[in-house]
């Protein structure tokens, strides 16, 4: 059975062209003029692009006591029905639980998944265990990124010590480094201080994580993965601080990429402010939304390629759940939906609005993730022997967001009322139709796990460059004899 897409334009991350693309087998197995297929997609006056990558989400993931609402059934039919075909979400072990213990809860909950999926790993705490399991982390289960949060004191915090150990580790084992930047201990400290003070709602929150707390850890991760020689990954960068770091590493030839959100280019901190305390409380996420200004250093990072990706952090608690905060933000579970209108979002707010091409388009939500991530061209390309995950967009069509027509389990969404031009017409995941002409098609346990090799050709360049700039002994001639 083969499906053929015709008459659309493909566009890519650096090609635009018209041509028709057939598939078999869940592959692209030719692209050309005039093709023929058992099954006929028409794309006419739309582009064929691959599909979205989410890199960073968290479904059905344990969280301040509590698990967040969409899981893989849910969270990827939401992903698939706003054009996203894969998502890479992070297994979390407790602290003091073994890496290969929590993969196996997170192999379980992913076998609903309705498109494909990966894993990064959490380095929660440090030990001799963690240190052994991420040599079989890497590779037998195919997964090349971890992750450190450098906030959640007390919970998921690793201090400087261990992400340092951690670091060094990956780097020899051809792994990614990723930071969650913020300061957890002044985080802590001002939280502590607010409470005191009678500030307790949750416009609170965003004052207890300023700017300065992202970019000095987003500075000081720089520092630390520069020192152990491994490539670094900046998730949810917000704010001009970090973004800044990451601009003057990457211009001092530093491996780092930086990771803005769609909900912190497109909504800003007046959010805080709402007299409802249910609608200031549903936009609690780490880090909270920032001022126009960061918005605009966000965009135009996006433009210069200082910053690489757009992902969701999709992280939804219900109303109910929220509420476990009222009287102290600090309870407030952390974190938002976005899965489903990452695409339509930044097509809408970035391509309509000239910021971006649609092949930065395509390359901020598909190609360079593929690429970082080492799954490139499987996966974020649309080439012969590619998978089919492919989004087949409409600019023309539109709709108004509204949670009362969202996949999302939970009851409301942080874009209520924003309008969006540019939908998917067709979502394809490896081949099957998933979203046809809006109706969801999707099938539960479709979704199959992607491995990630390591040493990618960024890892193995940079140990090139640290191995042949490595401290070395100066051979003297003529040492003097020891004193006595
Ligand atoms: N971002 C957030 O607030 N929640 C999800 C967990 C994390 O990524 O920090
Ligand atoms: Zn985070
Ligand atoms: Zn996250």
């Amino acid at each position: 059975m083969t499906t053929v897409i015709k008459n659309g334009t493909i566009v890519t991350a650096d090609l635009t062209y018209k041509a028709d693309v057939l598939i078999e087998g869940g592959q692209i197995i030719e692209i050309g003029q005039g093709l023929k297929g058992d099954e006929v997609l028409d794309a006419t006056g739309c582009y064929v692009m691959p599909g979205g990558i989410d890199p960073h989400t968290h479904l059905e993931m344990p969280f301040m006591g509590t698990y967040s609402s969409d899981d893989f059934d849910s969270g990827t039919r939401a992903a698939l029905s706003g054009g996203t075909t894969m998502v890479v979400d992070f297994a979390l072990p407790s602290p003091g639980q073994g890496l290969l213990d929590a993969l196996q809860m997170w192999d379980n909950k992913s076998t609903r998944a309705h498109c494909d999926y990966s894993f990064h790993m959490a380095v929660t705490w440090w030990g001799e265990q963690v240190f052994n399991e991420m040599e079989t982390v890497v590779k037998e289960r195919g997964i090349n990124t971890f992750k450190h949060f450098m906030a959640y004191k007390g919970a998921l915090m690793v201090n400087d010590d261990e992400m340092y150990a951690s670091f060094n580790r990956l780097a020899e084992l051809g792994g990614i480094a990723m930071v969650h930047a913020e300061n957890g201990d002044v985080v802590a400290e001002l939280t502590a201080k607010l409470l005191a003070a009678g500030n307790n709602g949750p416009e609170a929150h965003a004052y207890s994580r300023p700017p300065q707390v992202e970019g000095e850890a987003t500075n000081r991760a720089i520092m630390i993965a520069d020192m152990a020689g491994v490539p670094l990954y900046v998730v949810h960068t917000s704010c001009e601080e970090s973004h800044e770091a990451i601009r003057r590493a990457k211009q001092a030839g530093k491996r780092v990429w930086g990771e803005p959100l769609i909900q912190h280019l497109t909504l800003d901190d007046s959010e805080y402010s709402h007299p409802d305390w249910d609608h200031a409380a549903r936009r609690v996420m780490s880090p909270p939304f920032r001022n126009k200004q960061h918005q605009d250093s966000l965009w135009a990072g996006l433009q210069s390629g200082s910053l690489s990706v757009v992902a969701t952090d999709h992280c939804a608690f219900t109303t109910d759940q929220k509420r476990y905060g009222v009287g102290d933000f600090s309870k407030i579970p952390n974190g938002t939906g976005g899965l489903e209108d990452r695409m339509p979002m930044l097509w809408t707010y970035g391509v309509n609005t000239g910021r971006l091409t649609p092949n930065e388009f395509v390359a901020v939500t598909s190609t360079n993730i593929a690429k970082i991530m080492n799954m490139y061209p499987k996966k974020g390309a649309v080439l012969v022997g590619a998978d089919a995950d492919l989004v087949v967009w409409d600019p023309e069509k539109s709709k108004t967001i509204t949670a009362g027509n969202q996949v999302s389990a939970i009851d409301y969404n942080v874009f209520e009322g924003k309008e969006v031009k540019g939908l998917p017409r067709f979502t394809l995941t490896r081949g099957h139709v998933a979203v046809h002409d809006g109706e969801l098609r999707s099938q539960e346990g479709h979704g199959k796990f992607v491995a990630r090799e390591p040493n990618s050709s960024v890892s193995r360049a940079l140990s090139t460059w640290k191995e042949l700039t490595s401290p070395r002994p100066v051979q003297r001639t003529g040492i003097p004899a020891t004193g006595v």
